[in-house]
């Protein structure tokens, strides 16, 4: 059913199409439909960070900006659903086009720019919503606060998210906000993530309810930067990894139609550079619980990525070319997957 509606939704501009599915997922979920679109709930629990997660695969953050389709979005079998970009104040983002897609490469190629209707937007819808699985919040800072001012936007969010997510993802690796991406080195990431333990431990003890932080970085990064990463994710007892984040290498899509498009690159390409990140965030992190997100297609690149060193694995890119059905797909293969463990 997902192909014939493929067809007809690939006829429109990306970022049209993706409006589009989204309003059908809602109708789906106010009819009912949309545990069957996923391919049936398949039950899997697992313990990570102090959460029980019912199973292996979450929605990865940047489909739902907002929060305005958890509850579609959830009824499908997602483990967990992960939520946001989210900023302090709203934002349109870049102007139009700015998300493409690469059908050759199973590719999709963005640059949206944290388009969002801010916190307190999210916040309310994630309020108003009956989902009862578990929901990742994750943040990041507007594109007109300095870089040297971040850590002000990121506590802004934390502060109004933490009352509401079962985990808050610190997004430091979108390509598409100028200097976001520096926050992953040196002494900026231990700034960062300094303060935002610092301030969510203060929010944990005042709510005694303690909400895990997760880091979510790129891909684009030598082993020597990933180890340097690591020390500081170690460093500052952050509960979780995100890897990876969309790249900004086009060696990959070199020649295709949209292939020279400024923005993060996700799907296929993104598989093995996510990939080695993992592993190598596993050989210096044993303990970590790792989410590996980056270009999973079907059950068996799923399998691949846990193989690699994840925990627990999201999607997005493959979501849209292969539809629901992937996500009761890449469930069983991992719940087949650790069964025989
Ligand atoms: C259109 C689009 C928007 C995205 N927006 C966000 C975002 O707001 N925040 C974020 O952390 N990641 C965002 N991502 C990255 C995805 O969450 C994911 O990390 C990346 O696409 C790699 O996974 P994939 O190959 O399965 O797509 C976005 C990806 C796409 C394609």
């Amino acid at each position: 059913m997902y192909s014939l509606a493929r067809s007809l939704l690939f006829r429109l501009d990306a970022e049209t199409a993706h409006g589009v599915t989204l309003k059908g997922l809602d109708m789906a979920g106010r009819l009912g439909l949309a545990g069957r679109l996923g391919g049936g709930r398949v039950a899997d629990p697992v313990e990570l960070m102090g959460l029980r997660f019912p199973n292996r695969v979450g929605l990865a953050a940047g489909l739902d900006k907002n929060a305005d389709h958890l509850d579609a979005l959830g009824a499908l079998g997602f483990g967990f659903v992960e939520v946001g970009t989210v900023t302090p104040r709203p934002q349109e983002g870049n102007p139009r086009p700015r998300l493409f897609r690469l059908p050759e490469a199973g590719a999709i190629i963005n640059r949206m720019g944290f388009n969002n209707a801010g916190v307190d937007h999210l916040v309310a819808r994630v309020r108003a919503s009956r989902y009862t699985g578990v929901v990742g919040i994750n943040i990041g800072k507007n594109l007109t606060t300095p870089v040297e001012q971040a850590v002000d936007d990121y506590l802004t969010c934390l502060h109004k998210v933490h009352g509401h997510a079962h985990y808050i993802t610190v997004n430091i690796s979108s390509p598409n906000t100028p200097g976001l991406r520096n926050l992953q080195f040196g002494e900026h990431l231990d700034a960062l993530l300094g303060a935002l333990r610092e301030e969510s431990r203060r929010l944990d003890q005042q709510t005694g309810r303690r909400v895990p932080l997760a880091v979510k970085i790129a891909p684009d990064m030598s082993t020597e930067e990933v180890g340097l990463v690591a020390r500081s994710l170690d460093a500052n007892g952050i509960d979780a990894v995100i890897a990876t984040n969309t790249t900004v290498s086009r060696e990959a899509v070199a020649g295709l139609a949209h292939g020279d498009e400024q923005g993060g690159l996700s799907g296929r390409p993104v598989f093995e550079p996510s990939n080695m990140v993992i592993g190598e965030l596993r050989r210096r992190l044993p303990d970590m619980p790792i989410i590996g997100v980056g270009g999973i297609d079907s059950g068996e690149a799923a399998v691949a990525k846990v193989a690699a060193g994840a925990d627990l694995v999201q999607l997005y890119s493959g979501f849209i070319y292969r539809g629901p059905g992937l996500v009761g797909e890449c469930a069983r293969a991992l719940k087949a997957r650790f069964a025989d463990h």
